[in-house]
């Protein structure tokens, strides 16, 4: 489905928006519930990825596809291993069997794992013989994806010894493996975490345990975007979210500020208002520990006229497509002034007019489709498969109209 959007002649109403919830979250504490069954969980993300982990957790197939949804099929990867007398083939879409699990894989054989590559080594399909494992030393390297390290401590608990896991190389993504460890902890699961040695202890059991599960940071950067390419005084009310979250992508409220959007924190919903023009001499911003913000950071530059530099993004090659080469192409389409680097993004300050007629290409990516939807409000645009935002954020373009409803 291709999607013309048009919002230059409208003004966003003060509108409160339920978001579902957190991916990430979801996605782990469905992993720990298959260890754990009296855990109860709310507010889970209806996302495809989070249903795809849903199906592949209660499937009896010999050959399992998770999609595009790549913790499903890091989570997954290590959970099968472990579970004794299952055999399976976990494959996905054919950007999948593009995206690395060496390390991870690596990383499960030194403790013993039965994995092997069906089709290329080092990438999906995986054929895993679930076998009982003792071993408890690993040593992973922390720099291309934290979801290896993620999914290590996902079974660590359940290990008969728990685990220790030695971290090489510079972590990226680092506050997905505190959320990760965060929700060990909250089921009562002991664990460490001293300069780059994590220790998981063995846990059988838990008490009786409901998680609520807070709404997803990232969906909500979209509207953030929103709300900053509007007028001063414009605001949008979102929830469910805490001022404390586990979710790193809550840094938004704070980098928000230089595009004038203040974040008002209530009991279980945050206020969003511009109040402000936007700072135009922004420092770089570091994003090794947020990625998947980039993408709706860079457009909220482009729409507001200002140059963003933005580093650490070094991640984003092996996503759901090349975000960085994909940003490059469909900024400039619109008449951006873009550079990149394997690890950056340089936008520079364009004052010529925006392009007409632009057709963006979402690539399978949900994050570009619904990273260029705000600029609607600047210059009419077409997004080519505009469903593709269902990988994390089902009623996405429902909740953008109703920002605009009357
Ligand atoms: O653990 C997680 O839930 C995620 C970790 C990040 O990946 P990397 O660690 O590969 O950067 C992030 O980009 C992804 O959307 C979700
Ligand atoms: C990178 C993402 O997801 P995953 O790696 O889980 O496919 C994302 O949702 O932006």
């Amino acid at each position: 489905m291709d999607l013309f959007l048009d919002y230059t002649d409208k003004q966003i109403i003060e509108s409160n928006i339920r978001i579902s919830g957190s991916k990430s979250e979801s996605n782990r504490l469905l992993i720990l519930q298959q260890f754990y069954p009296n855990l109860r969980l709310e507010n889970i993300s209806d996302s495809d990825d989070s249903v795809h982990l849903t199906n592949a957790l209660q499937s009896n197939k010999k050959v399992i596809n998770i999609g595009h949804a790549g913790t499903a099929m890091r989570f997954l990867t290590a959970f099968f291993a472990v579970s004794k007398d299952k055999e399976v083939v976990l494959t996905g879409s054919e950007r999948m069997q593009n995206r690395p699990i060496k390390i991870l894989v690596d990383a499960l054989k030194m403790l013993g794992a039965d994995i092997q590559y069906v089709d290329k080594e080092g990438y999906p399909p995986l054929k895993i013989k679930g076998k009982e494992i003792t071993n408890h030393k690993v040593s992973i390297n922390g720099n291309v994806s934290s979801q290896y390290i993620s999914a290590l401590v996902l079974i660590a608990p359940s290990l008969e010894y728990g685990l220790e896991i030695e971290l090489l190389e510079k972590i990226t993504s680092r506050p997905y493996l505190e959320m990760t460890l965060n929700l060990l902890n909250q089921l009562g699961i002991e664990t460490s975490w001293e300069k780059n040695i994590i220790k998981i202890k063995p846990q059988k059991t838990i008490l009786d345990k409901t998680i609520i599960v807070e709404s997803d940071w990232s969906s909500a950067s979209y509207f953030y975007s929103l709300v900053a390419l509007s007028e001063i005084g414009k605001t949008l009310t979102l929830s469910s979210y805490n001022k404390k979250s586990l979710q790193g992508d809550s840094c938004l409220a704070y980098i928000y500020q230089n595009f004038g959007v203040v974040t008002q924190y209530q009991e279980n919903s945050i206020t969003l208002t511009k109040v402000n023009s936007a700072n135009a001499d922004l420092e770089t911003l570091n994003l090794i520990n947020a990625p998947d913000i980039a993408q709706t950071i860079a457009v909220t530059c482009f729409g507001l006229g200002i140059p963003c530099d933005l580093t650490g993004l070094h991640t984003l090659k092996i996503k759901e497509t090349d975000r960085l080469v994909a940003l490059l192409n469909e900024l400039e389409k619109f008449g951006a002034n873009v550079e990149i680097s394997d690890r950056s993004l340089h936008l520079k300050t364009s004052t010529a007019k925006m392009n007409k007629n632009v057709i963006v290409k979402t690539y399978n990516d949900h994050r570009m489709a619904m990273a260029f939807a705000p600029l609607a409000l600047k210059i009419p645009f077409t997004i080519e498969n505009a469903d593709v935002v269902t990988k994390s954020y089902v009623r996405f373009w429902e909740d953008l109209d109703y920002c605009f409803l009357k």
